[in-house]
C-alpha cells in the first residue's frame, strides 16, 4: 500500500464517520426543533383568538389593510376574545396581553428582557442601542445612562428647555388665524433640545440639519411600520428588492449624517479641551439643599403615587441624594468614558446610543406634547382650567419658568398624564420570551419561544381602571383616584427593568414646553376626538394630522374674563 492509498483510506474512513454523525446531529435538531413547535402549538391553541389558516397563520388579516384599519381591528379582537388573545404569523405565536396582571407578569421580571424579533427591524438604525440590546451589554449600558437623566442634571436644562420653547412660540407666530399640523412644530422643538441638553451641542453649533433629521425619522418609522404589518417585507431577501430598501438607506444618510457630526464634534471638543488643560465637559456640580429636596419631596406626590409601583432604576435613592455630586450629561459622559477608560465602551457603542436617545427621546415627546395641545383645542375648559394655574403662578409676567414652577404645575401635570393615558406615544410593547411563563388570567402557560405584545393603548381603556375612559378628563390622575390604581394599568412609559430612561426628562420638559406654549396662545380645534384618524406606526400618531389653530392668549385669569 502507497502513502496515497494510506490517506485515502483515512479520508474515507472520516467521511463514514462524519457524514452519518452530521445526518444524525440535523436529524435530532430537526426532531428537537418539531416538538418544540409541536409544544408551541398546544400550548398556543389553547388561547382564544381567530381561527388560523394552514402556513399562514393569522397572518393574511393583515393584508391590503391600511394601518389605521389595523388599530381599529386589533381593537375589537379584544372586545371579541378579552385580555388574552393568540394569533400566529405563519408558525410563530404571538400573545397579545392586556390585563394589567398579567402584564405585571412579564414587564416587573428580570427574566424575559429580551425585545421582540421585530425590533430588529431597528437595528439598520440604532445597532444594538439601549431600546433593543439585551444581557450583559443592556445591563451595563443602562447602568451607565441611567444616572446621566438624574433630576440634578434636568434642573440645569431648564434653561434650555425655556429658550427653545420661547422660540418655537415665535416661529408659531406665522400660523396665526391658519389651520396647520402642530406636529411639526413639535418634532422640530424636540429635537433642537435633545441636541442641546442630551448631546451638549450648542444653538450657535446646530444647522438646518435638525429639522431634515425629524423627518426623516418619521420616514423611517414608516418603513419599519409596514415591515411589521405586510408580512413579505418581513424578510431580508425580499425587502432588499423593493424600493423601501433604496429609501432606507437615504434615510439613514441623513439620520447618521447628523449623530456621526454631533459625535465627532463632542469628541474633538474634549480632546482640544484636554491639551488645552480645560474643562472637558460641562458638570453640574450640585450641593442639595434642603429647600431643593422639600422640593423634590413635592414633586413627587403625583409622579410617585402614579409610578411607586414600576419598580425601575430611576429614583436613584434621591432621599440619599443629599451632598456634593459631579454629574455630567448623556453624551459628555459617554465621551469621558470611552476617552478615560471609566467604562469599556466603544465609539461603535456610543453611536449606537446617540442614535437610540435621539429617536426614543425625540418622537415620543413630539407625539406626547401634539396630542396635549389637540385635546386642549377641543376641551376648552380643562384648557381654561390649566391656564388659571398658569396665571397662579406667573401672572401676566413673561418671565421664564423655573424648576420651583413646574412643581406648582400639578393641574397641567393631571393633563400630561391623561393624554398620555388615552393616547400613549408608544402604543403596544413586545417581548420574546426564552422561558415558560404562566400568567394569572386562566392560569393559561404562555410558551418560551413566543411574542408577548403588551397592548399599553388598550389596558390604558379599561372601564375596571377608568370609570369613563374614553373621556379625556384629568381628574382621573387626582391622588384619590390614582392611589388605588393598579399599577400596572398605567405604562405609557413601560414599567419594570426596562422602562423609559428618559421619563423623568420627559415630564420636565413637558411642563416647560407646554407651559410656555399655553402662556402665549389659546389653542383650538376644528375636529373632536372621535374624529382623530389614529396610526400606531411604531409611535402613536394622527394619520389625518395634528391639526389646530392658535389664537393670542389674554393674560387673565378666567374669572376675570
Ligand atoms: C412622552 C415621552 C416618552 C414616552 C411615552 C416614552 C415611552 C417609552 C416606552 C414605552 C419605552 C419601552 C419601550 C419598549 O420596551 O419597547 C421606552 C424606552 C426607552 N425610552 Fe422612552 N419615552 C418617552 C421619552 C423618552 C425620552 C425623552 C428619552 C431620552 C431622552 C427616552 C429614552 C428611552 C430609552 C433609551 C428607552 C430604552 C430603555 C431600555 O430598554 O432600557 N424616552 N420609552
Amino acid at each position: 500500500m502507497t502513502v496515497v492509498d494510506d490517506i485515502q483510506t483515512n479520508q474515507l474512513s472520516t467521511r463514514l464517520i462524519f457524514y452519518p454523525l452530521i445526518l444524525l446531529a440535523t436529524g435530532l435538531w430537526l426532531l428537537y426543533r418539531w416538538q418544540q413547535q409541536t409544544r408551541i402549538y398546544k400550548l398556543g391553541n389553547k388561547l382564544p383568538g381567530p381561527i388560523a389558516l394552514p402556513v399562514f397563520g393569522n397572518a393574511l388579516l393583515a393584508l391590503g389593510k391600511k394601518p389605521e384599519e389595523l388599530v381599529r381591528l386589533a381593537l375589537s379582537y379584544v372586545e371579541v376574545y378579552g385580555t388574552v388573545i393568540r394569533g400566529w404569523v405563519g408558525s410563530k405565536l404571538v400573545v397579545f396581553l392586556t390585563d394589567p396582571d398579567d402584564v405585571e407578569v412579564i414587564l416587573n421580571s428580570q427574566v424575559h428582557i429580551d425585545k421582540a424579533s421585530e425590533y430588529r427591524f431597528f437595528q439598520p438604525w440604532l445597532g444594538e442601542g439601549l431600546l433593543i440590546s439585551s444581557g450583559e451589554k443592556w445591563r451595563s449600558h443602562r447602568k451607565i445612562i441611567a444616572p446621566t437623566f438624574h433630576i440634578n442634571i434636568l434642573k440645569s436644562f431648564v434653561d434650555t428647555f425655556n429658550q427653545n420653547s420661547l422660540s418655537v412660540v415665535n416661529r408659531m407666530k406665522s400660523e396665526m388665524g391658519k389651520v396647520f399640523d402642530v406636529h411639526d412644530y413639535m418634532s422640530g422643538v424636540t429635537v433642537d433640545i435633545l441636541l442641546e441638553t442630551a448631546m451638549g451641542i450648542t444653538k450657535e453649533t446646530q444647522d438646518a440639519s435638525g429639522f431634515d433629521y425629524a423627518m426623516a425619522v418619521m420616514k423611517m418609522c414608516d418603513i419599519i411600520h409596514q415591515r411589521h404589518y405586510k408580512f413579505w417585507l418581513r424578510f431580508d431577501a425580499i425587502f432588499k428588492f423593493t424600493s423601501f430598501f433604496e429609501k432606507q438607506k437615504k434615510l439613514l444618510g441623513i439620520i447618521h449624517g447628523l449623530t456621526n457630526k454631533v459625535i465627532k464634534n463632542k469628541k474633538e471638543k474634549y480632546i482640544h479641551n484636554k491639551a488645552k488643560g480645560l474643562a472637558t465637559a460641562t458638570v453640574v456640580e450640585e450641593k442639595t439643599t434642603d429647600k431643593d429636596m422639600s422640593g423634590l419631596a413635592n414633586a413627587k406626590t403625583l409622579a410617585d403615587t402614579v409610578f411607586k409601583g414600576y419598580r425601575d432604576d430611576l429614583d436613584f435613592n434621591d432621599e440619599n441624594d443629599v451632598g456634593e455630586k459631579k454629574r455630567l450629561a448623556f453624551l459628555d459622559l459617554m465621551i469621558e468614558a470611552a476617552q478615560s477608560g471609566a467604562h469599556k465602551i466603544t465609539d461603535h457603542e456610543i453611536k449606537e446610543e446617540v442614535d437610540t436617545i435621539m429617536f426614543e427621546g425625540h418622537d415620543t415627546t413630539a407625539a406626547g406634547s401634539s396630542f396635549v395641545l389637540c385635546l386642549l383645542g377641543i376641551h376648552h375648559d380643562i384648557q381654561t382650567r390649566v391656564y388659571d394655574e398658569l396665571y397662579s403662578i406667573f401672572g401676566d409676567s413673561d418671565r421664564p419658568c423655573t424648576f420651583e414652577d413646574t412643581l406648582q404645575m400639578k393641574y397641567l401635570e393631571r393633563v400630561i398624564f391623561e393624554s398620555l393615558r388615552m393616547y400613549p406615544p408608544v402604543p403596544i410593547i413586545a417581548r420574546k420570551l426564552n422561558r415558560d411563563v404562566k400568567i394569572s388570567t386562566n392560569n393559561y402557560l404562555l410558551p418560551a419561544g413566543s411574542t408577548v405584545v403588551v397592548g399599553t393603548y388598550q389596558i390604558h381603556r379599561n372601564p375596571k381602571y377608568y370609570k369613563n375612559p374614553n373621556v379625556f378628563d384629568p381628574d382621573n390622575f387626582l391622588p384619590e383616584n390614582t392611589s388605588n390604581r393598579h399599577y400596572y394599568s398605567y405604562i405609557p412609559f413601560s414599567a419594570g427593568p426596562r422602562s423609559c430612561v428618559g421619563r423623568k426628562y420627559a415630564l420636565l420638559k413637558l411642563k416647560v414646553l407646554l407651559s410656555t406654549i399655553l402662556r402665549n396662545y389659546k389653542m383650538e380645534s376644528d375636529v373632536t376626538e372621535d374624529q382623530f384618524v389614529l396610526q400606531a406606526d411604531i409611535i402613536l400618531k394622527r394619520t389625518d394630522g395634528f391639526r389646530v389653530q392658535i389664537a393670542p392668549r389674554q393674560r387673565v385669569p378666567s374669572t376675570a374674563a
